[in-house]
């Protein structure tokens, strides 16, 4: 590449966090020094790894004499920040900090994009310098790229998919050997997918994250993680997920962006996380292990798939790379990447505007008239029945029936509505699940 003369020879670069992630960056960094050099047009120089304990047993990838518990002085002398430490504080300061200093940041932390991404674009943008996350979302799969850029003269309808890998190897297990939710969260922390705490990704905050940043991207608008709509998988059973299968579905915890129209027919958009039946025959089911996959919907470009690993050191490593190059770059070359966009400043619309298929799973008493009541309960609030499939569970004086109720496309207020008032009728015994069907 033809550089002009006061083009960088070096940049010197500040890893901030050297765990899972972090150590996998150092080696690359490391052991593909000339081929990234070659590729940025300039050496990029680790000059520090920030940590909280010099002591702590590290892969010996990591060179000591790089170590340092002083994070700030370290960000005070790189041209770009790597941030691999999570959380909230320190890293937000920390990030504020480096575009202070004129730093490009790079960074992996959802958590901190979704709930002060704004703060940390505006400050960026101030300081003329770049603010790249590509690891944010589903880790190595390339998705905040092609949605920031490559989809950026396109009109977004709708993103959705399985975002959170370690929910994914949970209900992958639960699917195909029939355990529970606590057997197979103990066998994915022993497998190293999920935290010793998991609360962030069985309890939904870690994809609502993601969801957020990408609805931000995809819609042009602010979105934050309290505007969306979140459950997680710690509700569901081993029967829910067998039930699934029995009706030809598979359980994933979905993250759903998508356009809709507020009570007043004024354009939003509603953002949701939760558990959701995917037709064993849509691409969405074939999505095994750890796995992620995002589907978008646009105007113009129809349907795309991504799918890849969502996480991991290694995987999550290649996606912090390529942002890191990326912003090396435009360091070496001049310019600047995309900056954000929320000019839509579109409302995000609350759940209740849902409208989805569902399936209702009672537990009901077997005798002449049952169906008819249920059905009529439906009626009443205007939502359709597509198919209902009932299965004796005890005969003779107690006879009692499962029945499994799929609505055509409904309102989720008039589904709510609905399953109150078929809870109330005393032939339902119980109403076991209302899950959303894809
Ligand atoms: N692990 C993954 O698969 C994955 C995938 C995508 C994104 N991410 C994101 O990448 C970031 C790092 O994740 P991880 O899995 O490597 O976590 P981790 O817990 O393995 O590593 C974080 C490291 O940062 C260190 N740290 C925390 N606070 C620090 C401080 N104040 N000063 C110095 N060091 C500090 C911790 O001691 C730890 O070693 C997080 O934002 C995470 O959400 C992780
Ligand atoms: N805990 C996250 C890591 C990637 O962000 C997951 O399981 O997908
Ligand atoms: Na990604």
């Amino acid at each position: 590449m033809v550089l002009s003369p006061d083009a960088p020879s070096v940049l010197r670069i500040a890893v901030l966090g050297c765990g899972v992630v972090g150590t996998e960056v150092v080696r690359r960094l490391v052991t593909e020094a000339d081929e990234l050099a070659a590729r940025t047009g300039a050496k990029l120089e680790l000059v520090g790894v920030a940590v909280r304990s010099l002591d702590a047993e590290r892969d010996p990838v990591v060179d000591r004499a790089l170590l340092t518990t002083d994070a700030e002085a370290l960000v005070a002398r790189a041209d770009v920040v790597v941030e691999l430490m999570g959380g909230i504080e320190p890293a937000r300061s920390l990030v504020l900090r480096a575009v202070e200093h004129g730093a490009s940041v790079v960074t992996a932390n959802k958590a901190l994009l979704a709930q002060d991404g704004p703060a940390l674009y505006q400050a960026a943008d101030a300081a003329g310098v770049d603010l790249y996350f590509e690891a944010a979302v589903a880790g190595a799969i390339p998705i905040v790229r092609p949605v920031r850029e490559s989809l950026a003269g396109d009109t977004v309808q709708r993103v959705l998919g399985i975002v959170n890998g370690t929910t994914n190897y949970v209900l992958d297990s639960m699917t195909t050997t029939g355990d529970g939710l606590d057997e197979a969260v103990a066998e994915a922390q022993a497998l190293g997918y999920a935290e010793a705490d998991p609360t962030a990704d069985v309890e939904g905050y870690d994809a609502a994250a993601k969801a957020a940043i990408l609805a931000s991207l995809a819609f042009h608008t602010r979105v934050a993680l309290d505007d969306v709509e979140r459950a997680g998988i710690t509700g569901l059973t081993a029967q829910d997920v067998e039930w699934a299968g029995r009706t030809g579905h598979v359980l994933k915890l979905l993250a759903v962006a998508e356009r809709a129209q507020g009570d007043d027919g004024t354009a939003g958009v509603l953002v949701r996380v939760q558990p959701t039946l995917v037709p064993a025959e849509h691409p969405l089911a074939g999505v095994r292990q750890a796995f992620n996959a995002v589907f978008v919907e646009a105007e113009a470009a129809g349907e795309l798939m991504f799918y890849g690993r969502g996480a991991g050191g290694a995987p999550t490593a290649s996606a912090v790379l390529g942002d890191l190059v990326s912003v090396a770059r435009h360091r070496v070359l001049g310019g600047k990447g995309p900056v954000e966009s929320s000019h839509a400043d579109l409302p995000v619309l609350d759940a209740g505007h849902a409208r989805s298929r569902y399936q209702v799973r009672l537990e009901v008493d077997d005798r002449p008239g049952v169906l008819a009541r249920v059905a009529h309960a439906l009626a009443d609030q205007h939502v359709s029945i597509e198919s209902v499939r009932q299965t004796p569970r005890a005969t003779g004086d107690d006879a009692s029936a499962t029945l499994v109720i799929t609505t055509h496309t409904a309102p989720v207020r008039a589904l709510r509505t609905t399953v109150d008032a078929v809870a109330a009728l005393d032939v339902v015994r119980r109403v076991v699940s209302v899950l959303p069907v894809l």
